[in-house]
C-alpha cells in the first residue's frame, strides 16, 4: 500500500498544505512543534477515521470552523481518494472515492498501517488497558469482522454489570453469561493467535535491529484461560458470588493482559528506559510483518537510537512505504551517514 499524497486544510497547525510521498522511505524533518506529528496524525485519520489521541473537534485549527483532509492512496492496485471533513459542531463526513462510508471499519478493511509514536513505550509501562487497546487494534487490522465482536462484547458486559448491581434473580444473568462466553471465547482465540504471531515476528526484528544476544518474548495473560465456550462459561459462573459482591464482572477478556520479557525478565519491572523503547520499536515493526505491505508511520523513531541501530531500522523499513519524522538537523544526519541510506524522499517542514 502507498500513500501518494495528502492535502490538509485547517488541520491543527497546518492551514493549507499538500504533501507528496514516494514508495520506500520518506523522511520528514522539522524543528520541534513544526507539525510533524500533526502530519502523521492526519494520515492516520484518513486511514482509520479517527485520531490516536484526540477527539475529532480538537484537530480543527484553533481559528477555524472545520478541517478537511484529502488523501490519495494506492491499495491492492486500486486507487482510492479519501476525503475527511469535521466541523466544530462535530459533524463528520468520510468518503472513499466520493461515496460516504457507513462504518469506520470500512477503512480498516482496506488500509493497513503501523503507527509508532514516542509515547509507544506506554505500551509496556502503562496499565493493561493500553495493551488491550493495542492488541485489539492488531486483531481488528487482521480480522476486521472482529470489530463488531468487540462492540457486542462491550454491550453484553455493560448489561451484565448493570444487572449485577441490581441483582435479584439468578436465572436472568445466565443470558448474559452465555453471550459473554461466546463472544469472550472468540476474542480470546484471536488475541492468542495474534500474540503468537507478534511474538515470533518481534524476536526476528529484535535480532535484526539490535544484533545482540538478548532475547525478547511476548506472553499472553488471559483472565480466563480456556479453550472452549463451556470452560469459559463455567469459570465465569465460578466468579458469580464475587461478581455480585463487587457489582461488576471480575473476570473475562476485558481483564486480559500481556507481558514483555527481555532476557527472561519482565520488562515492566526490570528493563531500562532504552530497552523498553527498543522493545516497543521491535513490536511496532513486527506488527508490519503481520500484514501485506502496510504503510509505516513512525514518529520520532530515531531518538535514543545510535547510528548503527538507526541504519538497521532503515534497512527494515525499505521494503515498505515508511513515513518517518525526525527533529534532527539535516546536517547531523548527513554526518552520521544516515541520509546516504536509501532515503527516497526528504521533506523539510
Ligand atoms: N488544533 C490546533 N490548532 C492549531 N495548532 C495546533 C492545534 N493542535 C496543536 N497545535 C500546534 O501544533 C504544534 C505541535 O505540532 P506537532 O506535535 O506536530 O509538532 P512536532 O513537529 O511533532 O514537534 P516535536 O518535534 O516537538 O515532537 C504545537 O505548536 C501546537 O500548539
Amino acid at each position: 500500500m502507498i500513500i501518494k499524497s495528502i492535502y490538509l486544510e485547517n488541520f491543527r497547525n497546518h492551514n493549507e498544505r499538500f504533501f507528496e510521498f514516494k514508495d520506500g522511505i520518506n523522511l520528514i524533518l522539522g524543528k520541534n512543534a513544526s507539525g510533524k506529528t500533526n502530519l502523521l496524525e492526519a494520515i492516520y485519520f484518513c486511514l482509520c477515521g479517527k485520531s490516536f489521541k484526540s477527539k475529532d473537534t480538537n484537530l480543527i485549527s484553533f481559528d477555524s470552523e472545520y478541517f478537511k483532509l484529502e488523501a490519495s492512496v494506492l491499495a491492492n492496485d486500486v486507487e482510492y481518494g479519501i476525503l475527511c471533513y469535521v466541523d466544530r459542531l462535530g459533524q463528520k463526513r468520510i468518503m472513499i472515492n466520493e461515496k460516504k462510508i457507513n462504518r469506520l471499519s470500512e477503512l480498516i478493511e482496506k488500509f493497513k498501517f503501523v503507527y509508532f509514536e514516542p509515547d509507544s513505550t506506554e505500551l509496556i509501562k502503562q496499565d493493561p488497558k493500553v495493551r488491550r487497546k493495542f492488541l485489539d487494534m492488531e486483531v481488528a487490522k487482521l480480522y476486521p469482522y472482529m470489530i463488531k465482536t468487540f462492540q457486542d462484547y462491550q454491550k453484553a458486559l455493560m448489561s451484565r454489570n448493570a444487572f449485577l448491581k441490581s441483582y435479584d434473580k439468578k436465572d436472568i444473568i445466565d443470558v448474559y453469561d452465555i453471550e459473554l462466553s461466546k463472544l469472550g471465547c472468540q476474542i480470546l482465540k484471536k488475541r492468542e493467535e495474534t500474540i503468537k504471531r507478534l511474538s515470533e515476528a518481534t524476536k526476528e526484528i529484535w535480532y535484526k535491529v539490535f544484533e545482540d544476544k538478548s532475547t525478547i518474548d511476548i506472553v499472553f495473560r488471559p483472565s480466563i484461560p480456556s479453550s472452549s465456550e463451556e470452560e469459559y462459561y463455567s469459570q465465569l459462573k465460578k466468579q458469580f458470588e464475587k461478581d455480585v459482591q463487587m457489582g461488576f464482572t471480575t473476570k473475562g477478556v476485558h481483564r486480559d493482559d500481556f507481558d514483555v520479557f527481555i532476557n527472561g525478565q519482565n520488562a515492566k519491572e526490570y528493563a531500562s528506559e532504552g530497552q523498553i523503547k527498543f522493545a516497543c520499536i521491535a513490536i511496532s515493526l513486527a506488527s508490519a510483518k503481520l500484514f501485506e505491505k502496510p504503510v509505516l508511520l513512525l514518529d520520532d523513531i530515531f531518538s535514543e537510537l545510535d547510528s548503527e541501530k538507526r541504519k538497521n531500522v532503515l534497512k527494515l523499513c525499505k521494503d515498505y512505504q515508511a513515513i518517518i519524522t525526525s527533529a534532527d538537523e539535516k546536517d547531523s544526519l548527513v554526518k552520521t551517514g544516515l541520509l546516504s541510506h536509501d532515503i527516497n524522499n526528504l521533506i523539510q517542514l
